[in-house]
């Protein structure tokens, strides 16, 4: 395919996820299944276009005076993948497959209109009520945090020490572009591209179906570091999804201690399984049944709660969701945290740990969360992560956002990754 069907396939793609209302991926995979002639370099071109309007959805609307689908896959040409109105023009000549012009108001727009003269959330491609909250959350620094949320992220794997060494791992996968990640020990990135450009397919690789490594962000793999499991750990990870993080600290504890996987959804955590066999895991427990893990009230010497959230800082893989958002949804989603933080609250043994991570940066899901649940636990104290980011990560490394020393925010902004929250807290001992 030519530029012009792969701009019309977008824009196509783009019109069902507005009228439909459904997740980018599965109208990606609906027009996929229409269009078989459709190559996989099409595929890819017609989701990065798809992908980086969504993330500039506001922007682009705003640039172009124009929100359709049609002016926003080609305000992505014109503003991310540097074409101008006429190389543009130039490059869709003569293409039948080409969608319609670009009109003379979206071109004059587009010529004219200068973005800092946009309101703010605009400006940061962030819905307009959500500014006061990154306001709260990065003070001076909201907008280009915001901004940084709106670019494409980078592909990030974690190498499993149960198998593999991170060397073993760079050289299996030389071809792919790979390169040590630069926060986390265990990390190795691929960056994201520019334009049509693909990201590795690297679960088709030989070395991850060894077990060698994982998908998972640099964000996440840093914030399973910071609950610093040991070997001699018991280990609850109480809300453990697909095991992303479940998989983390089991390596890291060199398969001793022992990790409790449970989830209240079974079909979550239903991954798991051929995840931790894949991994060559052997002190995971996997609960679907609360019932049984009441068993170990008190027991947990750390308890993770990887909470439910509104995924705010995962807005760069997501973009979908951010137009969505609503107050009600973050509403919904601090009360399940609450719930959550409550109940594993019980599980957390006399001078053990609870710690609390979302993957927003909204200050109601993180600090206010972690503010209320101390008022009403006193038995818990927040415990300082500042200096314990340095001692783990390194002097040199950039530091996340913390408004009281005691969590940190990272950020693609700050640390280069998705964003996360992570609070610790210790109970007493008796
Ligand atoms: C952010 S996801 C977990 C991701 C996972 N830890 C990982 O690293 O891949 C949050 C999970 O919390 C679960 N959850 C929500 N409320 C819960 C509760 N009260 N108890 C246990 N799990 C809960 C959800 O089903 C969801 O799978």
């Amino acid at each position: 395919m030519r530029l012009g069907g792969r701009l019309a396939g977008a824009i196509e793609v783009l019109g069902d996820i507005e009228t439909r209302r459904r997740p980018v991926a599965d109208c990606l995979k609906d027009w996929g299944l229409a269009h078989r002639f459709a190559g996989s370099g099409d595929r890819a071109a017609i989701g990065n276009i798809v992908y980086d309007a969504l993330r500039m959805r506001s922007s682009h609307a705003y640039m172009m005076d124009d929100d359709s689908p049609t002016a926003l896959a080609y305000a992505v040409l014109l503003r991310q993948w540097g074409y101008s109105p006429e190389s543009l023009a130039q490059a869709l000549e003569g293409d039948t497959y080409a969608p319609t012009p670009l009109t003379e108001s979206q071109t004059e727009a587009f010529l004219a209109r200068d973005l800092t003269q946009a309101p703010l959330g605009v400006q940061g491609d962030i819905p307009d009520w959500v500014v006061p909250s990154f306001e709260a959350a990065f003070g001076e620094n909201w907008l280009t945090e915001a901004k940084a949320l709106a670019l494409r992220p980078s592909l990030d794997l974690r190498v499993n020490t149960l198998k593999a060494k991170r060397e073993k791992v760079l050289k299996a996968l030389e071809r792919s572009n790979v390169k040590p990640a630069a926060l986390s020990s265990l990390g190795i990135r691929v960056e994201a591209g520019e334009g049509a450009s693909r990201l590795p397919n690297v679960t088709a690789e030989l070395a991850f179906q060894k077990g060698w490594f994982e998908v998972q962000d640099e964000g996440s793999q840093l914030v399973s570091a910071l609950v610093e499991p040991s070997d001699n750990d018991q280990v609850l990870d109480f809300c453990a999804g697909g095991g992303g993080k479940t998989l983390a600290m089991a390596a890291a504890m060199h398969n001793k201690g022992q990790v409790h996987a449970f989830d209240s959804d079974r079909k979550r955590l239903a991954p798991i399984i051929e995840r931790l066999k894949r991994a060559g895991t052997h002190n995971v427990q996997v609960h679907d049944n609360i019932k049984a893990l009441q068993a170990l009230l008190g027991h947990f010497s750390k308890v993770l709660v990887d909470a439910p959230c509104t995924g705010t800082g995962t807005w760069r893989r997501r973009p979908d969701t951010k137009w969505r958002l609503t107050e009600r949804s973050v509403q919904e989603r601090v009360e399940q945290q609450k719930q959550a933080l409550d109940e594993a609250a019980t599980y957390v043994r006399p001078g053990g740990e609870l710690v609390y991570v979302t993957c927003s940066v909204l200050p109601e899901e993180n600090d206010r969360q972690i503010e209320a649940f101390l008022e009403n636990h006193p038995e818990f104290t927040a415990v300082p992560m500042v200096d314990r980011w340095t001692a783990l990560i390194g002097d040199a490394a950039p530091k996340p956002v913390s408004q009281n020393g005691a969590s940190l925010t990272l950020s693609p902004a700050t640390t280069g990754t998705d964003g996360f929250f992570f609070a610790k807290l210790k109970r007493a001992s008796l």
